[in-house]
């Protein structure tokens, strides 16, 4: 019944995944950079430079709302992630 729209989801996952895995060694590499020169993991003004421009790449307005809380948790991730790695 679901057969098809589950290996679509599959699919999705698996390039998720590897765009994750980049980012997130990204910013590790970030975090590095900002460790060497004492600056702070957080960023607020990227923050919202990022939300505004990633909402923009959107063909559904519809789910502006929801890629917005995506980008909100995506980035609470990869910061706790800078501060663990930049120990
Ligand atoms: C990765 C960075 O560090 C933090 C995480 C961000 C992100 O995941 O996009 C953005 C801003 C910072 O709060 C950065 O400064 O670019």
């Amino acid at each position: 019944m679901l057969e098809n729209e589950r290996k679509s989801i599959d699919e999705i996952d698996r390039q998720l995944v590897a765009l994750f895995e980049k980012r997130m060694h990204v910013t590790k590499k970030i975090a590095q950079v900002k460790s060497e020169n004492q600056l702070p993991i957080y960023d607020a003004v990227r923050e919202a430079a990022v939300i505004d421009k990633v909402i923009q790449y959107l063909t559904d307005d519809s789910l502006s709302e929801e890629l917005s809380q995506f980008y909100v948790s995506l980035m609470n991730i990869s910061k706790n992630y800078q501060e663990k790695t930049s120990k």
